[in-house]
């Protein structure tokens, strides 16, 4: 049986596990969205047909599962009024990057079991991807319905270490926005030669949905073989790959992925 799910903050990402839940087939009356502004919860209400209020406590009272879904600035002061709450069977679940599970244990008590997880925004189509962790002493049931719930809006991966979860940030959690970066470069590039900005997004979007496509239906052949499929010897991409190695693309995703790290290391001193 379903559990009773509540989402204590309904911003972008909550919006888009609270999206691919519904569409899985997730009963919405027993999903609770909870936020501050009324607009979003009227929004949730009717696209989804999910309860709602802007009382946290009211919502986690109710709940089986709470889902923690502030910005990890917030964590602390969300967390205290809810720590008065009788939490004994509770599961808590956040989302937030930067918050450990020990900060997240004196905020909330040790009632509560607790498994962090790292979702991305794909959630909202089903094609996202969750790392999660739980200290020990989580029960077993307690780490399936995790798996479950984030199942029903993509892949999941089940880490060993707490620290993983920061790689989990550098490679799927930001990492939507890189892609998004990548084609919005694409996008005025093509602009800048004369394509109509409608032409260049589809030729983008598609060469995009086709890559990933191909990657993910190919696992025998290493990305460096899908590239090389596409690249003749002396033709375009050749001379397109070439520009992109001169002008340093590998360290650039990789500096960007270890800034992404590092903020993650920062923030959890932080919050
Ligand atoms: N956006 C993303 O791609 C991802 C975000 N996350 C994590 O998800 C969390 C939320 O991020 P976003 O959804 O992007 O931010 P957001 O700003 O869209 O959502 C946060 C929501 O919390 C609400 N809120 C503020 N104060 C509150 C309170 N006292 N009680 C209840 N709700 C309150 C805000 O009104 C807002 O709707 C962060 O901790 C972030 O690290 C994790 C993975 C990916
Ligand atoms: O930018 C952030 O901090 C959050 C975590 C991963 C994606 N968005």
């Amino acid at each position: 049986m379903s559990r009773t799910v509540a989402f204590i903050g309904a911003g972008n990402m909550a919006r888009s596990i609270i999206s691919g839940l519904v569409a899985s087939g997730y009963p919405a009356a027993q999903i609770i969205a909870a936020n501050p502004s009324q607009g979003k919860l009227d929004a949730l209400a009717s696209e989804f047909g999910v309860q709602t209020t802007n009382d946290n406590l009211a919502a986690c009272e109710q709940a089986e599962v709470i889902v923690l879904g502030v910005k990890p600035q917030l964590m602390a002061q969300v967390c205290a009024p809810i720590a008065e709450l009788d939490l004994s069977g509770k599961l808590a679940l956040s989302i937030a990057a930067g918050v450990t599970c020990d900060s997240l244990q004196s905020y909330l008590g040790s009632d509560v079991a607790l498994v962090r997880t790292m979702p991305n925004t794909p959630s909202l189509l089903g094609l996202g991807l969750t790392g999660l962790y739980a200290p020990a002493g989580v029960s077993q049931v307690d780490r399936d319905f995790a798996t479950e719930l984030m199942a029903a809006v993509g892949e999941t991966l089940w880490l060993e270490q707490e620290a993983q979860i920061d790689q989990v940030i550098a490679c799927a959690g930001s990492s939507p926005a890189y892609f998004f970066l990548f084609m919005e470069a694409m996008e005025q590039a093509a602009e800048k030669m004369g394509v109509t900005q409608a032409d260049a997004r589809l030729m983008i979007q598609q060469a995009a949905l086709g890559a990933a496509e191909m990657v993910k239906h190919n696992p025998q052949l290493s990305l460096a073989e899908l590239r090389a499929q596409v690249t003749s010897k002396g033709g375009t991409t050749a001379k397109a790959i070439e520009t992109f190695e001169q002008q340093g693309l590998r360290n650039s995703v990789a500096d960007a992925m270890n800034a992404a790290v590092e903020r993650a290391q920062q923030m959890a001193k932080e919050f």
